[in-house]
């Protein structure tokens, strides 16, 4: 069995809308919207390996970010453990830089369904407004 440990930013602008992007078609969790993210690779801390992975897939530098949640997921095939980063202040403008789509939208207006299920329990506490917890 897999088990990885993976680190993604939920990019929030002060309207409070959220940039996600389109996981793709030959991949894990294929067509499932995303927060932008990836494999914490050896010897990188998950901060690192988060500015890392947004550099890579959607070109912003993070320059403030706080744990949201961090959880274990047990997929039929892997475990996860996830570390959920709260973006609010970065350099750049976020856009798919590896070709796959990239939107806003509105915390309040997100879909659990569209996301893997290892994200409900983070959109349901942004889709009831929550903030860091630090
Ligand atoms: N990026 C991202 N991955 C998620 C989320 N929720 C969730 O369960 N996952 C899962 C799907 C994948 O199994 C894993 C993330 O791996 P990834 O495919 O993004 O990894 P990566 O960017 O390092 O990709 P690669 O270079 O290894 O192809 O975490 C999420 O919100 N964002
Ligand atoms: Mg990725």
């Amino acid at each position: 069995m897999k088990t990885l440990q993976i680190a993604v930013g939920i990019i929030r602008n002060p309207q409070d809308e959220i940039f996600v992007t389109r996981r793709a078609a030959d991949v894990h969790m294929a067509n499932r919207l995303e927060f932008p993210g990836g494999k914490i690779e050896p010897l990188e801390t998950p901060e690192q390996a988060l500015a890392r992975e947004l550099r890579e897939e959607v070109g912003i530098t993070p320059l403030e970010i706080s744990l949201f949640e961090k959880l274990e997921y047990q997929f039929p095939d892997r475990h996860l453990t996830l570390w959920f980063w709260l973006v609010e202040r970065w350099e750049g403008e976020p856009w798919g830089r590896e070709g796959q789509p990239g939107q806003w939208i509105a915390q309040r207006a997100l879909d659990a369904e569209a996301f893997p299920p290892a994200n409900k329990p983070v959109i349901n506490r942004l889709m009831a407004g929550q903030s860091a917890t630090g």
